[in-house]
């Protein structure tokens, strides 16, 4: 029997239980009376919506691109995938990556942010971290071909961790901890003043999935 004919599919991305209702209006209202450049969602998925993805996810085509640190060529800390609509490519991290067509589930993900939270994102960053040895540097999503004006919106499956914002000028720092499910939205522009990194934690022996999307100038790279 398919997901589908379970009843599992049909619902998963098209509902929301009455409890993250109440929690999303409760942080779109937040937004405007906060200081914070971010909206953290927990639990934002439940728990088959999550399982469809992590499923999914053993399909994906990651790679681990080298980059150049200090004159030499290293394999980045993580592995990577980029899944997004035509004229989509992206150089991120110096690297240029082509769009990869969308896989179901992340497309139904991307279609519930729209529904939700308005989020008109076109592609989607996936990083797989092995366990706590693999992480991500300090950084700004800022890279040029990003839509000025749009957000970002980060969501963690699997193991949980610390999640690290840094204010480029006041080097006032936020920790928070991302667990499986959460929502992370990294409101405009967020990007400019602020740099975020995942540090590593070498006691997580589980694997992370984190889906970034986000909304690039269509046409920006001009590849055939
Ligand atoms: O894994 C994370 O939570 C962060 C990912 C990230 O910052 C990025 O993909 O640019
Ligand atoms: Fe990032």
């Amino acid at each position: 029997m398919k997901q589908e004919d379970l009843g599992l599919v049909r619902s998963d991305f098209t509902d929301l239980v009455p409890s993250q209702q109440a929690l999303v209006t409760s942080v779109a209202r937040a937004k405007p009376e906060s200081e914070l450049p971010y909206s953290l969602i927990k639990g934002y998925l439940n728990s088959a919506q999550q399982k469809a993805l992590i499923t999914e996810s053993v399909t994906y085509p990651f790679t681990r691109p080298e980059v150049c640190v200090y004159g030499s060529q290293h394999p980045i800390p993580r592995s990577q995938v980029w899944f997004a609509d035509k004229g989509c490519d992206y150089v991120y991290s110096g690297l240029f990556i082509h769009a990869l067509p969308w896989p179901k589930y992340a497309y139904k993900l991307r279609q519930k942010l729209a529904r939700e939270f308005g989020l008109n994102s076109n592609g989607v960053l996936v990083n797989r971290y092995a366990d706590g040895h693999e992480s991500m540097g300090w950084h700004s999503d800022d890279e040029k071909e990003i839509e000025a004006g749009s957000d970002i919106a980060s969501v963690t499956l699997g193991a949980s961790r610390d999640f690290f914002l840094r204010h480029k000028k006041t080097q006032q720092k936020i920790s928070l901890c991302l667990d499986s499910g959460d929502l992370l939205i990294m409101h405009w522009p967020m990007q400019a003043d602020w740099e975020h990194s995942l540090p590593k934690r070498l006691k997580v022996t589980e694997p992370r999935l984190n889906l970034t999307f986000r909304r690039l100038i269509v046409g920006f790279h001009q590849t055939p």
